[in-house]
């Protein structure tokens, strides 16, 4: 923590400084391209993806080490009747995670990534928005930190993903505080509430955003207002990815708005970032084109737990891989005049 004082100082230092692209590395990476058995410009956004990778590495486009990232808590908001599933499946899908039997062991399987699940304090979920602070500074910088900490085992390509019953209610917050617009704009079934759910869903958005409204223009305060530890962390992990030269895939509507506070307080800090997936929760779009970004794909799938940005890491691995691996048109012995 700061000798000065406050916990979050540090992150607000830290999102200041943040190390930009490396041009250098992105330069060599396009003169190779232009040397490939193939018409200029023909890999589409695979090229474009090649280039981001030596950006944000600073090296050669390759990807040897990719790893899922899933961050699991439990959520207060959950006693307003926000979800039809009860909190206790937040530890439970941590248990099948461990167990190989959710969906994204098995994309991880088929696309050869690594997955470390990490769960923060599931027997203490935070406390319930519509009432008071989800955290206190302290637990949601420590909690920040725990998620810069979980990269630290090395990866080359991280993908970040969730579990949490209750946590669409609190991306759908955090979007309305970061965004304006009404509950209804942001607010989408999750795992499938309808009906009364859903008009809990909105109402609990609306008193929650209203309650902390004189504290919301710091996006740090909407973090630990209106977020959640699994929000936290995927925040810390994404930022010290930044700071390790690692890039990031951000996974669905629940990874999206961690990644929103941290462009809110500085907007160059999701350069690194691709969005994997565009999720069927109807405010997702709306909250990518905030982020001036392009998703990589559109499956009409709305799960979490990373499955968006496990299956945009398959494409970013063949982009590396054919980058590193054509040949040259002098290697192949192909004319490349036309
Ligand atoms: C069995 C099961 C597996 C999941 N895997 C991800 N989620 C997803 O659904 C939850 C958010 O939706 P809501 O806000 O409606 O509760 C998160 O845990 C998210 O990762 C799941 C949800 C369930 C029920
Ligand atoms: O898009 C997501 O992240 C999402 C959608 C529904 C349920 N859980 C997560």
């Amino acid at each position: 923590m700061s000798a000065s004082g406050l916990p979050f100082d540090d992150f607000r230092e830290l999102l200041r400084n943040l190390p930009g692209p490396d041009s250098a590395a992105v330069a060599a990476a396009r003169a190779r391209d232009a040397q490939l058995t193939k018409p200029p410009g023909s890999l589409g956004r695979l090229e474009e993806i090649a280039f981001w990778l030596s950006a944000w590495t600073g090296r050669a486009p390759a990807v040897t080490r990719p790893l899922v990232a899933i961050f699991a808590g439990n959520h207060g908001v959950t006693a307003q009747g926000v979800t039809p599933f009860p909190s206790s499946v937040t530890a439970q899908m941590v248990e099948n995670f461990a167990a190989g039997g959710a969906a994204i062991n098995q994309i991880c399987v088929a696309y050869d990534l690594g997955l470390k699940v990490f769960d923060l304090a599931l027997e203490y979920p935070t406390a319930d928005i519509t009432q008071e602070a989800a955290l206190s500074e302290r637990d949601c910088a420590a909690t920040m930190a725990f998620g810069m900490e979980a990269v630290a085992g090395g990866t080359d390509l991280l993908c970040i993903g969730e579990m949490g019953i209750g946590n669409t209610t609190i991306a759908a917050a955090i979007n309305l505080a970061l965004y304006g617009g009404t509950a209804a704009d942001w607010v989408g079934p999750g795992t499938g509430a309808e009906g009364e759910i859903l008009a809990r869903k909105i109402q609990a958005v609306d008193r929650a955003v209203a309650l902390h409204r004189d504290h919301l223009s710091d996006p740090l305060e909407v973090l630990r207002r209106l977020g959640g530890r699994e929000i936290a962390a995927m925040a810390g992990a994404i930022l010290a990815a930044r700071m390790q030269k690692i890039p990031v895939i951000i996974d669905g509507y629940v990874a999206t708005s961690a990644a929103a506070i941290l462009k809110a307080v500085n907007p160059a800090a999701l350069d690194h970032c691709l969005i994997g997936h565009v999720s069927a929760e109807p405010g997702h779009m709306k909250a990518i084109d905030r982020l001036g970004k392009t998703p990589l794909l559109a499956l009409g799938m709305r799960l979490g737990e990373g499955t968006g940005a496990a299956l945009a890491a398959g494409i970013v691995k063949a982009a590396a891989a054919c980058h590193g691996g054509m040949a040259t048109f002098a290697q192949a012995g192909v004319s490349n005049k036309a």
